[in-house]
C-alpha cells in the first residue's frame, strides 16, 4: 500500500492505562489503525480488550495515555493551543466517528429498524432527517435488511439484530468502526451472516478494529491480529506471523486451547 491516504494511522492509541480497584486491567498499551485496514484483536478472557476498545471510544475513562482519532485528542477539543475536556454532548458527537458495534445489539426497543439506524445520525449529529432516511435505507440494504425497515427489534433474529447495529454504526459514516465480540452472543448457525456483512464492508475499505474469538474471520479477514493477555499485547503482525507461526509461547499456548 502505497496511498498515503490508505496507510496514516486513523487510530492512534498511546499507552493506555486502566485499573479497577487493585486491578491492573490495561498496561501501556499502544496500538495504531491505518486508515482502511482491518484489525483483529484475539486473546484470553479478561485480557482487556474489550476494556481497551471501550477506552478508545471513551466509554470508559482511561487512567492514563492519550487516543486520536484523526489528530483529534479524544475527549478534548483544541482552544488557544490548550486542550479541554469536552462535555456530554460533544462527546458523544465525537464518538460517533468511532462506530461502536456490541456484543448485545443494545438496540432501542420502542424503534422500528429504520428509527435505530436514524436516531444517532438525526438526533446525535444533527443532519437533516430526509438525506438520513435515504442513506439509511440504502445500508439497510448492503446489511441485507431492506424488507425489514418497519420491523422492530423484538420481531428479528439475533443475527438480524445484529445487522440492524452495524447498519446503525455504518450510518454515522464513522472515521472507522469497533466491534466488541460481535457474534458471541449468537446462536452458531447466525454468526456466518453476521461475519458475511463485516467482511463485505472490509472488502469496501472500511476501517475496523474488531475484538473476536472467530478465528475464521480473523485468517480470512484481518490484514493484522494483535494477541492481548494480562493487559497488554504480547504480538502482533500478519495473520501468518501471529496465528501460524506465533513467536511468543502465550500465543502459542492460546491458539492451540482455541484451536483444538
Ligand atoms: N467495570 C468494571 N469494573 C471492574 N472490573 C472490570 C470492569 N470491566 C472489566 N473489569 C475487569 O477487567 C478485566 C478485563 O476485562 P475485559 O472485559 O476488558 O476483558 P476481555 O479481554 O474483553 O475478556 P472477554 O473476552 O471475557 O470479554 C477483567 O478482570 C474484568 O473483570
Amino acid at each position: 500500500m502505497t496511498d498515503s491516504r490508505t496507510t496514516r494511522p486513523v487510530l492512534d492509541a498511546v499507552r493506555v492505562s486502566k485499573h479497577y480497584g487493585s486491578n491492573e486491567v490495561l498496561k501501556d498499551v499502544s496500538l495504531q489503525v491505518a486508515a482502511g485496514e482491518v484489525v483483529c484483536i484475539i486473546g484470553p478472557s479478561g485480557a482487556g480488550k474489550s476494556t481497551f476498545l471501550r477506552c478508545i471510544n471513551r466509554l470508559e475513562v482511561p487512567d492514563a495515555g492519550e487516543v486520536w482519532v484523526d489528530g483529534e485528542a479524544m475527549g478534548f477539543e483544541e482552544r488557544d493551543g490548550k486542550l479541554y475536556e469536552l462535555s456530554e454532548r460533544r462527546l458523544s458527537k465525537q464518538r460517533a466517528s468511532t462506530g461502536m458495534v456490541f456484543q448485545h445489539f443494545n438496540l432501542f426497543p420502542h424503534l422500528t429498524v429504520l428509527g435505530n439506524v436514524m436516531e444517532g445520525p438525526v438526533r446525535v449529529q444533527k443532519r437533516p432527517a430526509a438525506t438520513v432516511r435515504a442513506e439509511a435505507r440504502a445500508v439497510l440494504e448492503r446489511v441485507g435488511l431492506g424488507d425489514k425497515i418497519d420491523s422492530y427489534p423484538s420481531q428479528l433474529s439475533g443475527g438480524q439484530r445484529q445487522r440492524v447495529a452495524i447498519a446503525r454504526a455504518v450510518a454515522m459514516k464513522p472515521l472507522f468502526l469497533l466491534f466488541d465480540e460481535p457474534t458471541s452472543a449468537l446462536d452458531p448457525e447466525l454468526v456466518g451472516e453476521v461475519l458475511t456483512v463485516m467482511a463485505g464492508l472490509a472488502a469496501d475499505g472500511m476501517t475496523m478494529l474488531v475484538v473476536t474469538h472467530e478465528m475464521g474471520f480473523a485468517r480470512e479477514v484481518a490484514d493484522r491480529v494483535v494477541f492481548m493477555a494480562d493487559g497488554g499485547i504480547v504480538e502482533q503482525g500478519t495473520v501468518d506471523e501471529v496465528l501460524l507461526h506465533p513467536r511468543e509461547a502465550r500465543t502459542q499456548r492460546f491458539l492451540e486451547r482455541v484451536l483444538a
